[in-house]
């Protein structure tokens, strides 16, 4: 579970994030959506510990993630390039996260194998260094790399911009197949509201820092969440 405690971020007095309360269920296949400068990023940001809260906190499985390392050992992300590492190969990159998540190499790469058709043949045996990789295929690297050892909570920037359309659709798949599972609380930001409703079991709408809308998608048509975009915008 994923606890939002009475939350605030502001910058130079603006407050660009504003959330009272808010509670991400085990297993929740959690969508956020939201204009250009919503608060997303902020509030992923947040989550990982990367900015202080000016006020309030964020528990993850019961840990403060601002107190306390903890919530490290069970919890990935790929919010941007920054969390790669340029200057490792791809599969070094891996073994690398696996060595972190306790996953032995041969592990790793019957992981790896797994997720062929995604990464395209442009990725394994390859021996390129990441900063090598085109945007397209780094993002598949950092993404794919969040999915190493069975995170409990997966946190995704904007994983579909950027990926050609036959990646996004795979990219989907893979989504959807870990939303399935219940096993893992998985959280992803974008502005692509098809692929977001396709994958999630509740979308949350920011506006401005503040939730204005959070809605079940087995309850909620897809029509009435672009309506509803078509109002805000
Ligand atoms: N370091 C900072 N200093 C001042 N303002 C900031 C800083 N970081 C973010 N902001 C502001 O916080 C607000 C929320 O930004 P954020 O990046 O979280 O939005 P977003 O929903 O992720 O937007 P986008 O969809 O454009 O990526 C914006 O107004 C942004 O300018």
């Amino acid at each position: 579970m994923i606890q939002v405690e009475n939350l605030k971020k502001i910058y130079d007095g603006n407050t660009v994030l504003d959330i009272q309360g808010l509670q991400i269920p085990i297993g929740e296949s959690f969508g956020l959506v939201g204009n250009n400068g919503a608060g997303k990023t902020t509030f992923f940001s947040l989550l990982l510990d990367l900015i202080e809260p000016t006020q309030g906190f964020i528990k993850n499985h019961n840990v403060i993630v601002n107190k306390s390392e903890d919530w490290k050992s069970f919890t990935t992300a790929f919010l941007d390039d920054s969390f790669l590492i340029g200057y490792l190969t791809c599969e070094e990159y891996f073994y690398f996260l696996g060595e972190l998540r306790n996953q032995t190499k041969q592990q790793v790469d019957a992981f790896l194998l797994t997720y062929a058709d995604f990464f395209n043949d442009e990725i394994l045996g390859k021996n390129k260094f990441i900063r090598d990789l085109s945007k397209g295929n780094q993002k598949k690297v950092g993404i794919i790399g969040t999915l190493i050892g069975n995170p409990k909570v997966v946190i995704l920037d904007e994983p579909f911009a950027n990926l050609d359309p036959t990646t996004q659709i795979r990219l989907k798949k893979i989504l959807r197949t870990i939303a399935d599972t219940k096993q893992t609380t998985l959280l992803v930001s974008s502005h692509d509201l098809n692929h977001t409703f396709e994958i999630s079991d509740r979308i949350v709408c920011f506006e401005r820092g503040r939730i204005i809308k959070d809605i079940d998608t087995k309850q909620y048509s897809f029509e009435e969440l672009t309506a509803f975009f078509d109002v805000v915008v």
